[in-house]
């Protein structure tokens, strides 16, 4: 790995817990990693560990074969060849664009350092702004002036700490896509901070979700929306809650009994052996809630948000439960109303009833393999 970040601890002084705890995992040349959780679960310190800005208290952190920190060594910020772009752009006011890019590099003979602040200008397709000073440039274009600013020194490895966070919605989800071309087309190995989801699946190869100072999974974005390593991460990605349920085994068939009836047709899921009497608690994503005028259970509308192309409708069952659904937006239904819903999960995913946050899910079983097995 590229970036091989193993067991670190980051502890700020007088802190009763330490902000990043046991942390590890890897970055191959060339791949873009994010990190992601809740306000306060030390994505930030992560990120400044790995720059050199703070220093931690044990593991070990391996950037392209150099040791950068360690319980004896710690390898100044400066001398880690590591380029950061934060949320503020942190542009000088008073130098034009091609200066703000070519600051980094002074130390380059003229003819050299204007070739590449001409490179990297042409890569965030600004090539034609160079002699605009900040303020008369838009957001999105002075964050990209940011980026070729950190690119234009050839750094090791790139940290983004929410370079996004100041744009309005739209012009994040662009970007983000943006800077996903800019960074592969550079074949830059980076590392970004966010608290936004769908900003970390347009951007990540690998994606890290953290949650109390510990990294609960690192992974692809399917894996982590379709196979979550444990309670939090289901409940942090996409839109979901638990229910209640009940693994059943009958002869060869395995049913799981849920507020919305038994679940059907799955591909994969947990045997009842997995949990006392079968009883767990079951994930429902809004996308596993299917609206069907003809189910026989009806639930009512207790919240709606507007999505552009579908809605995201909060709903309570008659039996108390709430559940969440994704409808396009052409099915506009009121709240109070009951609408018809059924369930469709292929992969069931599980826990232990009122576990904790770091409990994982029990694995699943292939439903022909239980066919066979019983
Ligand atoms: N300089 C500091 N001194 C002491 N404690 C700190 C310091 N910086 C952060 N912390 C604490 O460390 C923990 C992790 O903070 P961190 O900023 O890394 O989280 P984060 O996930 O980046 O949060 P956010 O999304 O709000 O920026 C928090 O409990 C925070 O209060």
């Amino acid at each position: 790995m590229f970036l091989q970040v193993s067991q670190l601890d980051v502890r700020y002084a007088g802190a009763p817990q330490p902000a990043v705890d046991g942390v590890s995992f890897g970055l191959a040349a060339g791949e873009i990693g994010v990190l992601i959780g809740p306000s306060g679960c030390g994505k930030t310190t992560l990120l400044r560990a790995v720059a050199g800005l703070e220093r931690a208290q044990g593991g070990q952190i391996v950037l392209g074969g150099e040791t950068v920190s360690s319980p004896g060594a710690h390898v100044p910020a400066e001398r880690r060849r590591i380029g950061m772009v934060f949320q503020d752009y942190a542009l000088f006011p008073h130098l034009d664009v091609a200066a703000n890019v070519g600051f980094g590099i002074h130390r380059l003979p003229r003819a050299e350092r204007e070739s590449r602040v001409t490179e990297v200008l042409r890569l965030v397709g600004l090539d034609g702004l160079r002699a605009r000073f900040p303020h008369e440039l838009s957001g999105g274009q002075q964050q990209r002036v940011a980026l070729a600013r950190a690119l234009a020194p050839q750094p090791r490895l790139l940290l983004l700490d929410e370079p996004f966070s100041n744009l309005d919605v739209d012009l994040r989800e662009r970007l983000a896509h943006e800077v996903r071309g800019i960074l592969k087309a550079a074949n830059a190995t980076a590392l970004f901070v966010t608290h936004d989801q769908l900003e970390a699946f347009a951007i990540g190869d690998r994606i890290g979700v953290m949650h109390n100072g510990h990294l609960h999974q690192w992974d692809e974005a399917y894996a982590l929306y379709h196979r979550p390593a444990t309670r939090f991460v289901a409940e942090f990605i996409g839109h979901g809650v638990f229910a209640p349920a009940q693994i059943l085994q009958h002869g060869a068939e395995v049913s799981v009994q849920t507020p919305l009836g038994p679940l059907q047709d799955m591909e994969e899921c947990p045997l009842p052996t997995a949990y006392e009497a079968g009883l767990c608690d079951v994930l429902l994503r809004a996308d596993d809630i299917v609206h069907d005028d003809n189910a026989p259970v009806k639930a009512q509308i207790v919240r709606k948000a507007f999505r552009g192309s579908e809605f995201l409708y909060t709903l309570r069952l008659a039996s108390g439960e709430t559940l969440m659904t994704h409808v396009p937006s052409h099915h506009n239904h009121a709240v109070g109303e009951w609408i018809g819903i059924r369930a469709e999960v292929d992969h069931v995913v599980t826990f232990e009833r009122g576990g904790t946050a770091s409990s994982p899910p029990a694995p699943g079983v292939p439903m022909a393999r239980a066919d066979h097995a019983a």
